[in-house]
Formats: structure tokens, sequence, C-alpha cells
């Protein structure tokens, strides 16, 4: 079976035209594996909400080639009409802040996409109380997000992005409200997902003391890609 997740060649993205054009993305290749847990790291404003915005298929690049698993869904352009369901169904974004939906529960919230692709109440209920089980969490269900600590609620942010099984986890910053101890816990679970699903994740991070739970470390680097080994050395918690 074909590890690769995700492969990138030849990227490039520019904002604006003329005078006012910023490359930002210029050539980028790299690849990441199903199983692996890669961290993206460059200084403020190298592109790196941008790149994980045009894995996901939310920004749309200027050039260049992306496969999600074995479908190639950008050449030049996107290849099918319907980024919003590649997006759907094999991707899960996990952001800073947590973005639940604050009027809804949390199992309401884990649901949401689930149902939204036509999945049933009744199973997506089911999945969605595995999940929080397995994040310890089933206690804070039908409790809403007001009432669940920081950690927690990314917790089941992290749930919900497992709702709809995707291939792919796309992680901004996902610890950066979070205090060493809860940041630990949260990257250490997104290896484990990596590892028991055989998903791939790559996650943002300006955390150095998170570096060592990772596999590997992407870098933008003279608006390209570099892929280089994670820091062994380094103890952590
Ligand atoms: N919609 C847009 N229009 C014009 N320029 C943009 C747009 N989005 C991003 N940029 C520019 O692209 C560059 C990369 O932005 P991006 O948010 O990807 O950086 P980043 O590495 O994620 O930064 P940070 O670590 O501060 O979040 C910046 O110079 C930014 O100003």
């Amino acid at each position: 079976m074909n590890k690769q997740a995700i492969k990138v060649e030849n990227l490039v993205k520019n904002f604006g035209k003329g005078e006012s054009l910023v490359e930002v993305i210029n050539g980028a290749s790299f690849e990441v594996n199903k199983g692996e847990l890669v961290a993206l790291v460059a200084p403020s404003g190298a592109g790196k909400t941008t790149l994980l915005m045009m894995i996901g298929c939310v920004e749309e690049p200027t050039s260049g080639r992306i496969w999600l698993g074995d479908e190639k869904v950008y050449e030049n352009r996107w290849l099918t009409k319907e980024t919003r369901k590649i997006r759907r169904e094999k991707i899960g974004f996990i952001f800073q802040a947590h973005y639940l939906i604050p009027f809804l529960n949390i199992i309401e919230n884990v649901t949401l996409v689930p149902q939204t692709n036509g999945i049933s109440k009744e199973e997506s209920e089911k999945t969605a109380m595995e999940l929080l089980e397995y994040f310890e969490i089933s206690d804070k269900a039908h409790a809403m997000p007001s009432e669940l600590s920081g950690g927690q609620n990314q917790r089941a942010a992290i749930a919900r992005a497992l709702a709809n099984k995707p291939q792919i986890i796309l992680a901004d910053e996902p610890t950066a409200a979070l205090d060493i101890k809860r940041s630990v816990d949260v990257v250490k679970m997104l290896k484990k997902i990596a590892t028991d699903q055989d998903v791939a994740v790559i996650m943002v991070t300006h955390d150095e003391a998170m570096l060592p739970l990772c596999d590997r470390i992407l870098k933008i680097e003279d608006k390209k890609v570099v892929s280089s080994e994670v820091p062994r050395d380094t103890k952590i918690l």
C-alpha cells in the first residue's frame, strides 16, 4: 500500500500582482507519510498557515502540484470543482483557538461534520462517544464548551477533527494557548492518533519544546520547504 499521504511538488504561492506582488512560497516540494507527525516551523510571516491552507484545499496555489493520498487534487488549478468535499472527507483541521461552536454542546460539535456528510445521528454519536472516551472527556459530552477547561476544549476539538475519519490532520499552532504540560499531552495525543490510525499530521508550532515529540521537522527556508530530523537529545517533561 502507498505510504504517502501528502505530496507537494514545485508549489508556488504569490499574493497580489505587479508592484504589490508578495512571493510567499516559491518551489516547495515535500512528502508526508501516513502515520507521521511532522512539525512545520518557520519565522512569523514565512507562510506556514498559507502552506497548510493550500494542502487543506482552502487557499488556491499559484502553481505546482498537490496529491492527497493517491489523488492528485491540484495541478496549476484544482482538479475538482468540489474542493469542499475533499476537505470534508479527507482532512481534519485543528486551530490554536479551538473554534468549537459555543451554542452546541460537545457531542453536537463532534457530530456536526459527520452528519453533514450524511452519516446517521445514531452512528455519528456512537463514533463521537468513542472519541470522547479515548480523550477522557466522555463525561463532558453534554456540557457546553464554556464549561470545559482550555485543555479539555482542545481535546474536544481534536475529537471533532477526527470524527470524519480523515487521512490527514492539519493543526495550526494547536498548543499555543496551552501551558507546557497540556501542550505535551496534546502533541503526544496527535502522535498516538498518527500511529494508531495511520493518519498524517502536520502541526505548525513555534514551541521548540514540542519538536522532540514529532517524527520530523519541515522548515520553510528561502520560500522552499526543507526536511530535517528532530532534536532527540532534548529531555521533555
Ligand atoms: N490573503 C492575503 N493577501 C495578501 N497577503 C497575504 C494573505 N495571506 C497571507 N499573506 C501574506 O503571506 C505571508 C505569509 O503569511 P502566513 O500567515 O502564511 O505566515 P505564517 O508563517 O503562518 O505566520 P505566523 O507565524 O505569524 O502565523 C505574510 O507575508 C502575509 O502577510
